[in-house]
C-alpha cells in the first residue's frame, strides 16, 4: 500500500512522514510519495527530506519518491497537509475565513487532479485547515466515503487524555468521542465516555464529578473566556498560562491546551501527525474500526429529526475503502443543541465556496 503526503516538508507533513516510518505503518515494500510544489521552497526541500528520512530509517524505510505537481500524485492513501496555517504567535487571530480563502485553491487543485488522474480508490485524510472545507472540496470531486478529516480524531484523543489526567489513568483506558467542528467549536460527547474498569453507575458518578455540574449550554462562552484569560496570562508568562489550563475541567482543557500550544510557537505538529497516522494505520490495516472524523454527510444521521446534510465531525466506522457507518444516534439534549449550532457555523463557512447545504452538489 502506498501513501502520498501533500505538503510533506511542512511541520505537520514532515512529522507525518517520520511517524509513518517510525511506527512501521508502511512496510519496506510500500511507497511513500513526498509532494511539494514547484517554484516554492518545498519543491527543493522535498528532495532533501527524502535523503533525511533514508538517513534516519534506512533499515526499514519504504521506497520514497518525490512529486512536484498534483497530476503526479499516486497512492492508496493521500494525506493532505499542504497549505497555510494560522500564525503560531501569542495573540495572533485564528481567522478561519482568511485561511479558507488561502487554502481553497490548494484543496481544489489536488481534488481536481485526483479526480482526473487518480485510481478512483484513494482514501484521502484531510489535515489542512479549515478541515471542513478541505473535506467538502475533496468529497465533491472524489465521493464522500473516501474522504475523512482527522480533526475530530485529534480532538477525541485530546478529550480522552484530559479525562485520563483528571482520573489519574492512562489515555488508553478512556473511550468517548468528540464531534462537531475542529477547534474551538468542537462538541465533547460526554454521553459516549467510557472508563475501563467502571460499571455504568460508577462511570456516571465519575463523569458528573469531571463535569462539575456544567452542561454544554455555556461551553462556547467558557472557551472564549478561557482564551481571553490565556492571552492575558501568556503575555507575561507562558508557563503560568499552562498552569491555569490545569485548573479547568477536561472539556475546556481539550480546547484550551492545544490552542495555547499553537500560540506558544511550538505548534501542534507531533500530536496532529500521531492522530493522522492512526487513521492511515486503520485504513491500511484492512479491519473496520470506530474513530472520529469530519465527514460530508447526506442524511446518514439526523439531528433532532432533521437529516444532516453537510460536513461535521462525528464518530464513524473507518476501513480500507473509507468510512461507512456514522455513530451519532443518541446525543444528549445539550450535545444535540451544540451540534445543531455547530452545523450551522460550518455551513456558513462553506457557503462562500458554493458548498453550503442549500446549494445542490
Ligand atoms: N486538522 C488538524 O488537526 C490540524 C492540526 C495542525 C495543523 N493543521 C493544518 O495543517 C496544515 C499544515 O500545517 P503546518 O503547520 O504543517 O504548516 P506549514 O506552513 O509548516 O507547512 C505547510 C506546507 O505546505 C506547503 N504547500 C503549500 N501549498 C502547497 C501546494 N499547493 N502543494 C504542495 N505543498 C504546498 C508549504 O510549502 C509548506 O511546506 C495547515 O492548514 C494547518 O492549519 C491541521
Amino acid at each position: 500500500m502506498d501513501v502520498a503526503v501533500l505538503g510533506a516538508t511542512g511541520d505537520v507533513g514532515r512529522q507525518v512522514c517520520t511517524q509513518l516510518i517510525e511506527r512501521r505503518v508502511l512496510p519496506r515494500a510500500s511507497r511513500l510519495q513526498l509532494v511539494g510544489r514547484p517554484g516554492g521552497s518545498s519543491g527543493r526541500a522535498v528532495y532533501g527530506l527524502r535523503e533525511d528520512l533514508v538517513d534516519a530509517f534506512d533499515e526499514h524505510a519504504p521506497l520514497i519518491d518525490v512529486a512536484l505537481s498534483p497530476e503526479e500524485v499516486v497512492a492508496d492513501v493521500v494525506i493532505l497537509t499542504a497549505g497555510r496555517t494560522a500564525p503560531a504567535t501569542t495573540g495572533a487571530p485564528t481567522d478561519r475565513a482568511a485561511l479558507a480563502a488561502d487554502n481553497h485553491a490548494v484543496f481544489a487543485s489536488y481534488a481536481r487532479a485526483l479526480a482526473e488522474h487518480g485510481s478512483g480508490h484513494e482514501v484521502v485524510v484531510v489535515v489542512s485547515n479549515p478541515v471542513e472545507l478541505g473535506v467538502a472540496v475533496m468529497a465533491r470531486e472524489l465521493g464522500r466515503h473516501r474522504v475523512i478529516g482527522m480533526g475530530a480524531w485529534l480532538d477525541t484523543l485530546r478529550f480522552r487524555r484530559e479525562i485520563a489526567v483528571s482520573l489519574g489513568l492512562r489515555r488508553h483506558r478512556i473511550g468517548g468521542f468528540v464531534a462537531g467542528q475542529h477547534g474551538a467549536d468542537l462538541v465533547p460527547l460526554w454521553s459516549t465516555v467510557r472508563i475501563s474498569g467502571l460499571d455504568p453507575e460508577e462511570r456516571r458518578r465519575a463523569v458528573d464529578g469531571l463535569r462539575r455540574g456544567r452542561s454544554l449550554a455555556h461551553f462556547g462562552d467558557e472557551v472564549a473566556r478561557a482564551q481571553t484569560e490565556l492571552l492575558d496570562r501568556a503575555a507575561r508568562d507562558v508557563g503560568a498560562a499552562f498552569d491555569l489550563i490545569d485548573t479547568w475541567p477536561p472539556d475546556v482543557r481539550a480546547v484550551a491546551r492545544p490552542w495555547m500550544t499553537h500560540q506558544s510557537g511550538a505548534k501542534t505538529a507531533t500530536g496532529t501527525a500521531n492522530a493522522t497516522v492512526d487513521l492511515v494505520d486503520t485504513v491500511l490495516d484492512g479491519r473496520e474500526i470506530v474513530v472520529a472524523g469530519q465527514l460530508a454527510l447526506e442524511g446518514e444521521v439526523s439531528l433532532g429529526g432533521v437529516p444532516l446534510r453537510g460536513v461535521i465531525g462525528a464518530p464513524v466506522v473507518l476501513g480500507p475503502e473509507g468510512w461507512t457507518r456514522v455513530l451519532l444516534d443518541e446525543p444528549a439534549p445539550d450535545e444535540l443543541a451544540r451540534l445543531t449550532e455547530c452545523e450551522q457555523h460550518i455551513d456558513a463557512g462553506l457557503r462562500p465556496w458554493g458548498l453550503g447545504r442549500e446549494v445542490p452538489a
